[in-house]
């Protein structure tokens, strides 16, 4: 469904997932299903796990490797690298990466924290960089994207890095200070409404329903809420009206959330997730030296 006219994929050039866990996996499961790019092109490298590259391996068709030198060989030629690793892990496999790369192989890091400026020092020039905020939901092309672009990216790279996330799901441009706030909406924001959904099922079952009852009234309750919000166009505070009868069932269930404080708690939430990116950004900041 995303392949050109003249079906050939969107994106025919080699990328490498430098780091092969959730989040890569995410994207290539969306690029492959969606044919943006083919599995022969897609290389998945992590540092030491064979037994979970065989995995993907098998599963999407991607290439993989486990040998050294060819890991170098690979990293060296790609011309577009996706940093997947966990920010822990980031600063030593970026002082070691970037000796190895050549002024025009494009970098995509998906690392939550690390900045534009952290990741050229870290790898000692000044590599076009796409900073970018996915979140899971790309693996069903429904992701939510977050991108900033280094000044050193060319049309071409920004266009690329562009398709590739359109192709599973849309995309944020925003200015790199934002990647924070961005981060506690976006890119966490799935967990979240996974937390939620498993409240209200383990309340479901809790009140006498069967789980697998609980888990479908929830599912198709959150599917179809969110749908509204999209197909109705109409604020999620009228619709949340329409439902709320004076000294009605909803009334007295918001009423209860309110007690909570869960207006204010979420938007702490939010604001908690941007602030601890901005802590491990500090954090990899640190290690330039
Ligand atoms: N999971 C999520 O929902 C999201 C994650 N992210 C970011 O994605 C990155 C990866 O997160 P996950 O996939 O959840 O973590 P994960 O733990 O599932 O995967 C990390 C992978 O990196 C590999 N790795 C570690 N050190 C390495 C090295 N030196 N060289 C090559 N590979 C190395 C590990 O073997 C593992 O395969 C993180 O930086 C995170 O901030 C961003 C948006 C959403
Ligand atoms: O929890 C994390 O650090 C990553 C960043 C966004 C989602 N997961």
């Amino acid at each position: 469904m995303c392949q050109s006219p003249q079906n050939r994929p969107l994106i025919d050039k080699a990328i490498t997932f430098y780091g092969a866990g959730s989040m890569a996996e995410a994207i290539v499961r969306g690029l492959v299903s969606r044919s943006v790019v083919l599995p022969e092109n897609i290389t998945m490298l992590n540092r030491s796990n064979a037994h979970r590259l065989q995995e993907l391996s098998e599963r999407y068709g991607v290439q993989i490797n486990n040998d050294d030198a060819a890991k170098i060989e690979i990293l060296k030629t790609s011309p577009v690298i996706v940093l997947a690793m966990k920010p822990k892990d980031a600063a030593k496999a970026l002082k070691e990466l970037g000796p190895k790369l050549s002024s025009d192989q494009l970098i995509i890091s998906v690392i939550a924290g690390l900045s534009i400026y952290t990741t050229q020092t870290l790898l000692g020039n000044q590599q076009p960089i796409a900073r970018t905020m996915p979140n899971t939901s790309a693996s069903i092309g429904l992701g939510s994207t977050g991108i900033a672009f280094s000044k050193e990216i060319s049309e071409e790279q920004r266009q690329l890095v562009l398709t590739l996330f359109e192709a599973v799901g849309n995309v944020t441009v925003i200015e790199e200070e934002k990647m924070d706030i961005l981060t506690g909406i976006s890119g966490s924001g799935p967990a979240y409404f996974y937390y939620m959904m498993e409240a209200m099922t383990a309340a479901g079952i809790r009140g006498g329903l069967s789980p697998e009852q609980s888990r479908e009234l929830t599912l198709q309750t959150i599917l179809g809420a969110a749908r509204m919000v999209q197909q109705t166009g109409e604020q999620p505070s009228s619709l949340r009206a329409k439902i709320t009868s004076p000294n009605g069932s909803t009334q007295a269930a918001l009423e209860t959330l309110d007690q909570g404080d869960f207006f204010e708690t979420v938007i702490a939430a939010v604001n908690r997730c941007a602030e601890r990116s901005k802590e491990m950004g500090a954090m990899l900041k640190e290690q330039i030296s």
